[in-house]
């Protein structure tokens, strides 16, 4: 109206803001029609310098480092912060009643008409504006006047076909705008819901509480920079029954909820948009606009559930999304954060997100910052990232800022113990309280002695150990400023970052029992490619072995020349008259071979019990590969590999490499995955490897794989730990190091029942039994009190050999083991289970009896050929559902204690 009669009238020119103000047009004219029967209403001027009016303030948006200039309103003189408190409280008893405001948007009369609670025509108008703009910072109310807004109705009501999707009674609110209910007001004050909601007021358990938000107070937020601070978050009381909607208390537990950011209310798909308005600041329930988010949801904003795609467009849900994410109240707020004992200024917290590496997943906390190496950590705990160093942010580093207890200092921090395994691990000597100075490139020296020791992030088993000790690692060195570091590329570090999502493994054993064979398939499995270094050591490695194999043969030839003379010479003695003399004998002798090989065969002996082996190569492959070929064509070294099996020193793995000696001897030879899978003692030299993978989305094979309810399977990564037994030290003390792991696979050989081995005091043990002493241990360890354990009964394979042969009572623990046997070998009983089977149901039982004596829980038990893919891929998937039933339990009781922090499944 006001336009048309500014387009009509003549202009007037508007020099500055003053005049613009005072250019008054009256839009009165005089009545020349019949003499009215009731009062003239009046007319109330609107003065529009009361109206919020919006102003650009050059601030940088902290989010994603962006500079984006935000508008913030100018509350207009005379508005009272206070006021806008008690409307929010009234607001928050009935969250609808916003909505049916705005939808009588350009009705005023209804408005202005029933302003008895005090309210001014002046807001009332400004309210049923619903100039986003203007009403910013009070959009306490233009949540809820979403709807009127022309700009709404347009985009996605009006023009929504979803629409459909309402239930009746809304959408006829909606078309007809009818508000008669929601236009009433008390005189308490108290806005009442529409009449559908009568029936509601009376049962409504939930209560959301609002802080007495007073002007002064909000003064008071005021930080240094001018920057206002957001109210917290209101606080929820929570005793609905899940499943729940918040507001219509329809319960369905299946039904998908919407959550608000702010207080965690949820509401069902029927009355989300009514809770949640138009949504300027994203999911928030009309009365929490305004509100700072709840920090445990920061993670969310921005993904839209399924349920807003299904009732909104898909612009609508990408407007309300970007805002959840840009708008300036959902900001992290920087005095919350605080660094080195110190909150942060808005200029800190920019220049900490602006930095090549930010801290990741910045929350509200305290937090502890190395300015020197860029180590970054919460407040007490060990460091988890590596973020840009030397930032202007936080005061100086406490000693005590990560409570470490290791007489050890970095950077003046006393460091935590997987720091300090991290430095022994890559040989570092920490005796004496040393203090180290670390530089963001790894760079290491004692403090104060202007001499650098080496690099840190240079040393492989650095980054290992970093994995395994869930510590953060550079993926890059390149940048002496050490910027560029903490890649989310980088396989092993992505634990780092992103630790909550990644699960743990562990894969332990007692010597032999194939914990190698099983990473190395697994890698195989889920294409982890072995790096160029790695397969240049695993060649090497190969080779290695294979001169070891040739060795035990050479060895054993010489023994079977021996042997064989004995009989020669014996045969002689019995029958004197043989014409064969000695030297006939010895020219005859299968097993002797030329001279030139015999040197090499001496040299290669000398080499092996010197134990000098792993010098020689790689330098020997190139000198002696021809020799190695011609060794292979030998009759006595021919005639000794085929009694090979007699010569107990040779593995039976050797097999597999001798039977390509030739090939394997050259410059040339490449490993393959079988080769490395082959392969014996190619893990890392300290016993810990480390890998990060995901299951592949097509690996359901088997009952208890549901497909179904896993569809986001190859998100989910997962990192597995092979340690060697040795590697734990005395009492399995560097178990500690694995405290944050999710399952312990253990594995033992199934082989293992009547084999020995001599320990330094020549006293001969069982294996079986020092494979349960171990397990004992680790099973009583205190870090792993409360882990779920797999076993992993591994070389089945073989168990089916030997089982026929040997009986498992050769081992005093299983002495009981006593099977119903049947004629045929294979098929042991009644229901089919061969020997090999019972066997290893015996076993398990065994040490599931074992488990639940100590811990009282259940042991998961699988059994595993470490050398056939499926089988290692079948016994991975079942720690992966093992860890989903953990995660079910532990949601479950989750929910009984505390369901009100329980984001919705929508999310
Ligand atoms: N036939 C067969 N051999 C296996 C199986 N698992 C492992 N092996 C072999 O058993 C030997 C020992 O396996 P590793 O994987 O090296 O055992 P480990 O646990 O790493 O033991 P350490 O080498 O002492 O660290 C290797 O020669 C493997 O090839 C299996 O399931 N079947
Ligand atoms: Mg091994």
């Amino acid at each position: 109206m006001t336009s048309v009669l500014m387009s009509i009238l003549p202009s007037k020119r508007v020099d500055n803001e003053e005049d613009d103000y005072n250019s008054d047009y009256s839009f009165a004219m005089e009545y020349s029609g019949p003499p009215v029967s009731g009062d003239i209403p009046e007319v109330v001027p609107v003065d529009f310098r009361r109206i919020p009016t919006a102003a650009m303030v050059a601030r940088a948006s902290t989010f994603n480092n962006l500079s984006l200039p935000v508008i913030k309103p100018i509350v207009r003189s005379g508005y009272s912060e206070k006021k806008l408190s008690v409307d929010l409280k009234l607001g928050s008893e009935s969250p609808v009643s916003d909505v049916h405001l705005g939808q009588i948007g350009g009705s005023d009369e209804n408005l202005l008409g029933n302003s008895e609670d005090g309210v001014h025509r002046e807001e009332a108008l400004g309210l049923t504006t619903g100039e986003s703009n203007v009403l910013d910072r009070g959009s306490s109310s233009s949540g809820g006047l979403g709807f009127s807004d022309g700009h709404a109705d347009s985009n996605w009501l009006s023009g929504s076909s979803k629409i459909e999707d309402l239930d009746e009674e809304y959408k006829e609110d909606l078309g007809s705008g009818n508000c008669s209910n929601a236009s009433k007001s008390t005189r308490s004050g108290e806005l009442e819901d529409c009449e559908d909601e009568a029936p509601r007021q009376g049962n409504r358990i939930q209560v959301v509480t609002f802080r007495d938000y007073t002007s002064s107070e909000a003064a008071s937020e005021e930080d240094d920079d001018g920057v206002g601070v957001f109210p917290e978050r209101p606080v929820v009381v929570d005793d609905m029954r899940k499943g729940t909607c918040y507001r219509c208390h329809k319960r369905n537990r299946f039904g998908e909820k919407e959550v608000c950011i702010v207080c965690g209310a949820k509401y069902c798909s029927k009355c989300v948009l009514r809770a949640m308005g138009s949504m300027p600041q994203g999911r928030k329930c009309i009365t929490c606009i305004d509100f700072r988010i709840d920090e445990l949801r920061r993670g969310t904003l921005g993904k839209c559930s399924r349920m807003l795609r299904k009732l909104l467009t898909d612009d609508v849900v990408k407007q309300i999304m970007s805002s959840e994410v840009l708008c300036e109240v959902n900001q992290l707020p920087p005095h919350l954060i605080y660094v080195n004992d110190r909150p942060l200024s808005m200029d800190e917290l920019v220049l900490l997100q602006s930095c090549p590496n930010p801290p990741k997943k910045l929350k509200p906390g305290k937090y502890w910052y190395d300015k020197v190496s860029g180590f970054w950590g919460k407040e007490g705990e060990k460091p988890c990232q590596i973020i840009s160093p030397q930032l202007a942010v936080g005061n100086q580093i406490r000693q005590d800022a990560s409570n470490g207890n290791t007489n050890v200092q970095i950077n003046n921090r006393e460091i935590t113990k997987p720091e300090l395994w991290m430095l022994q691990a890559a040989g570092i000597r920490c005796e004496g309280n040393p203090t180290f100075w670390v530089t963001a490139d790894g760079s290491y020296q004692h403090e104060g002695m202007n001499n650098v020791m080496g690099k840190l992030w240079d040393k492989k088993i650095v980054k290992i150990a970093c994995a395994a000790l869930s510590l953060p690692f550079p993926s890059s060195t390149a940048n002496p400023g050490g910027e560029g570091v903490d890649n989310d590329t980088d396989k092993i570090n992505s634990k780092n970052i992103d630790e909550e999502t990644t699960n743990k493994l562990l894969l332990v054993g007692s010597d032999q029992s194939g914990t190698s064979t099983i990473f190395k398939q697994a890698k195989i499995l889920y294409n982890v490619p072995f790096s160029e270094d790695e397969r240049e050591n695993i060649k090497v490695m190969i080779q290695r072995n294979l001169y070891s194999y040739i060795g035990i043969l050479l060895e054993g030839r010489e023994r079977f020349e021996q042997d064989y003379l004995v009989e020669m010479r014996r045969q002689r003695i019995d029958q004197p008259s043989s014409s064969a003399n000695t030297d006939q004998v010895d020219e005859k002798n299968i097993y002797s071979i030329s001279p030139r090989l015999k040197g090499f065969s001496s040299w290669l002996l000398q080499i092996m019990v010197s134990g000098n082996l792993e010098a020689i190569f790689p330098a020997a492959t190139r000198e002696y590969a021809p020799l190695v070929e011609e060794l292979w064509k030998d009759r006595a070294f021919q005639a000794t590999y085929t009694r090979r099996n007699e010569l107990h020193m040779l593995p039976r793995v050797a097999n597999y490499f001798l039977n390509r000696g030739v090939e394997i001897a050259r410059i040339d030879y490449e490993p393959s995955d079988m080769d490395i899978l082959y392969a014996e003692n190619i893990t890392s030299s300290n016993g810990v490897a480390s890998m990060d993978f995901s299951f592949p989305n097509s690996s359901y094979r088997d009952s208890y794989m549901e497909p179904a309810i896993d569809h986001n399977n190859s998100l989910i990564r997962y990192q597995l730990i092979r340690v060697h037994a040795d590697s734990l030290g005395e009492n399995c003390k560097w178990l500690e190091m694995f405290e944050d792991v999710d399952l312990v696979m253990y594995c033992v050989s199934l082989i293992d029942y009547n084999e020995f081995y001599e320990d330094i005091n020549g006293v001969c043990t069982n294996k079986m039994l020092a494979s349960k002493k171990l397990f004992t241990n680790i099973v009583t360890h205190p870090t792993f009190v409360e882990k779920d354990f797999l076993l992993i009964l591994n070389k089945f394979d073989l168990l089916e050999e030997k089982i026929e042969h040997v009986p498992l009572t050769q081992c005093d623990w299983f002495q009981d083991f006593n099977p119903v046997t049947s004629l045929h070998p294979y098929n042991n009983n009644r229901n089919n289970t061969s020997l090999a089977q019972r066997a290893f149901h015996y076993i398990a039982a065994k040490y599931k009896r074992l488990f639940t004596s100590i811990t009282g829980r259940k042991l998961f038990v699988i059994p595993v050929t470490g050398l056939e893919a499926d089988s290692v891929d079948k016994a991975l998937q079942y720690g992966r559902e093992v860890l989903r039933w953990a995660e079910e339990r532990h949601t479950i009781t989750m929910t009984e204690s505390t369901e009100s922090m329980e984001p919705s499944k929508s999310l």
